[in-house]
């Protein structure tokens, strides 16, 4: 159906269709919901480990949950299959794992253990001042430049990460598991062309390290440093990896390096940071 027509010369098809889009649309959030419940649950790693693939009573038994909740889990299932993150497969009840959620398993080798990932930006932390994006743009006084900033008693988001040591802790495992698993990739796909040439290297807002580690796995000639904010820095594990950590602020002073790489995420959430973060 062409989006821009004037709805008054819809068919009755097409409007039942633009309805079942809305309906796709305001339910959108289910898929992500379901998503989280599903990483809280550890349903991906259950499946894991009972080979690849499971009844819905099994998995019930393999999660420890009330049987009660059995015809409960069978419809989070069958929603979350409908996502692409298991297999209905063959067995009737029975679920497997998909390419999606191995990237969601947490055992060494079988998966990508992006768990921490969905996790973090699913937290109530990121996910509530989005409610009152609507808020945010009437609101007539210039205080809060972003929704997130309203929502956390006028904080920003650097802020609020480092007064809550679990959301804390979270969001840092959450930029460990993405670095890691993205920097895995880059250094088996480019990497010697990438790093030629280089023997020292600075990752600024490196976090915990993940991505520097990887580098300095692959390639033990390049120097690795990483430049964080003091309290990201203080939480990680002394001795680690070969890498050397510099606590500071960027946009004081960066460590002299042959490369610096700076790996920040396009801004999807325009509740959360403005381009002055
Ligand atoms: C979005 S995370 C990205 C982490 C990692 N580079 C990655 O891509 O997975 C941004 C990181 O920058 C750090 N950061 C924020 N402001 C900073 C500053 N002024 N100086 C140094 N690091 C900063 C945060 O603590 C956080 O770990």
């Amino acid at each position: 159906m062409d989006a821009n027509r004037d709805s008054s010369l819809a068919t009755d098809d097409e409007l039942l269709q633009a309805q079942a889009e809305l309906w796709n649309h305001v339910f959108a959030y289910t898929k992500s919901m379901s998503l989280r419940c599903a990483v809280e649950l550890g349903i991906p790693d259950a499946i894991h480990r009972r080979g690849g693939s499971i009844t819905v009573p099994d998995l019930v038994a393999e999660l420890s949950l009330p049987p009660s909740r059995t015809p409960y889990l069978r419809r989070l299932m069958r929603l979350l299959a409908h996502a692409g993150f298991f297999d209905a497969g063959p067995a009737p009840d029975a679920y497997g794992l998909t390419l999606l959620s191995r990237l969601l398993v947490s055992a060494p080798g079988a998966g990508q253990g992006l768990s921490p990932f969905a996790l973090a930006m699913l937290h109530p932390i990121i996910v509530s001042p989005s409610m009152s994006l609507a808020a945010w743009f009437r609101a007539a006084d210039d205080a809060a430049r972003v929704p997130f900033a309203t929502a956390h008693g006028g904080r920003e988001f650097y802020a609020v990460v480092k007064e809550n040591p679990e959301f804390g802790a979270a969001f840092n495992e959450a930029m460990a598991c993405d670095g890691r698993f993205v920097m895995d990739l880059i250094v088996r796909g480019h990497g010697q062309d990438l790093f030629r040439g280089i023997a020292s290297l600075v990752d600024v807002g490196g976090g915990s390290g993940a991505a520097a580690r990887a580098i300095a796995a692959a390639f033990p000639h390049v120097k690795c440093s990483v430049l964080e904010l003091p309290h990201v820095v203080a939480s990680v594990p002394p001795g680690d990896g070969g890498v050397e950590f510099v606590a500071g602020d960027m946009f004081e002073r960066v460590p002299k390096a042959d490369a610096v790489l700076l790996k920040v995420r396009p801004r999807r959430l325009p509740w959360l940071m403005d381009e002055l973060d």
